[in-house]
């Protein structure tokens, strides 16, 4: 579990966050969203003690960073995954983390094997493409075998088969019981990862739940009508209902799809289609954070 409290860092007069209080389960992917320069690295910085917090705390399972007596074997973290030691092997790169953190040279081979790279880990790490040094970062930090595992954007640049690898392997951590708390600017990767969400902007926390709650939030709800008969159906839903209209097309919002579809053969309106419109993370993440992108289009072409 990874328990912020309150916890606020500023760097200068830039507050980077602020307040933050949040919880990450165990069992579960947690999503960590929020537009650029939102805080979330400063965040995944402070719960591994790489940054001190100006006021706050940050627990993993309990304990702050610093205090715990075995950190690699509570959490495990890949933070920037373009980082390497050039000429070194894979293998080697995880012996020598192994070995500065007292693990057992065996534990090596496991997670090699685990992330998929034992052909390939005698190669030096000059040699990876970016999908491979992403599993070689998801490698180390799984060397410890910790209960809590932080990842910053490890699907960035990868390519679907990559993506799909990641997900199964975040859904199988969890699954075994470990926190999961992943960032990405990707949402329909997250929505398809994450059962959990902690979403923040300029520093501040803007929601925390269930991402089925979170997306059920989303304007974009209704039922998507198709009618030969527009006016029956136009008729029968004014002052029913909120609807708009494109050729044949309704959408509906404010009514469900059974009710719908009562008014329509009421008034004798056949429908070709009736379907529920659900809202995606995509949107619901934009409705939410649109008052707290910090720079916005035209000031981020400029
Ligand atoms: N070492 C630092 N010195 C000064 N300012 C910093 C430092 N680190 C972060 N900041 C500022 O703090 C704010 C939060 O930055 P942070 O990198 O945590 O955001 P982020 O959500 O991870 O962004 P991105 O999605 O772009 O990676 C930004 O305004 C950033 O410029």
């Amino acid at each position: 579990m990874i328990e912020a409290n309150a916890l606020t860092k500023r760097y200068g007069a830039t507050t980077a966050v602020d307040q933050l209080t949040f919880t990450a389960h165990a069992g579960r992917v947690t999503g960590f969203l929020g537009p650029n320069g939102a805080g979330k690295s400063t965040t995944m910085r402070l719960v591994l003690g790489l940054d001190t917090p100006d006021a706050g705390t940050v627990l993993v399972d309990g304990v702050p960073y610093r205090r715990l007596k075995d950190p690699l074997r509570t959490v495990g973290a890949m933070l920037d995954a373009t980082w390497r030691h050039p000429g070194r092997s894979g293998r080697n790169h995880l012996r020598w983390l192994a070995a500065a953190n007292g693990l057992p040279d065996r534990r090596v081979d496991e997670v090699l094997a685990l992330v998929g790279l034992t052909s390939v880990a005698g190669k030096r790490v000059q040699q990876y493409s970016l999908g491979m040094q992403q599993r070689l970062g998801i490698a180390a930090a799984l060397l410890g075998d910790p209960r809590v595992l932080l990842f910053d954007e490890p699907v960035n640049g990868l390519d679907p088969e990559g993506m799909a690898w990641i997900r199964e392997l975040l859904h199988t951590l969890a699954a075994e019981g470990r926190t999961v708390f992943v960032s990405s600017h990707l949402l329909p990767e997250m929505a398809q990862t994450a059962q959990d969400l902690v979403v923040i902007g300029r520093g501040r926390l803007i929601y925390q739940g269930t991402m089925d709650d979170f997306v059920a939030r989303t304007s974009e709800h209704g039922v998507r009508v198709r009618t030969p008969h527009a006016e029956r159906l136009r008729a029968a839903l004014t002052g029913q209902a909120e609807f708009t209209e494109t050729g044949d097309v309704f959408v509906v919002s404010g009514l469900d799809s059974d009710r719908i579809g009562q008014l329509a053969f009421d008034a004798g309106a056949t429908l070709h289609e009736l379907s529920p419109i659900s809202g995606t993370l995509e949107q619901a993440y934009l409705d939410l954070t649109r008052e707290a992108v910090e720079f916005t289009g035209a000031e981020a072409t400029r």
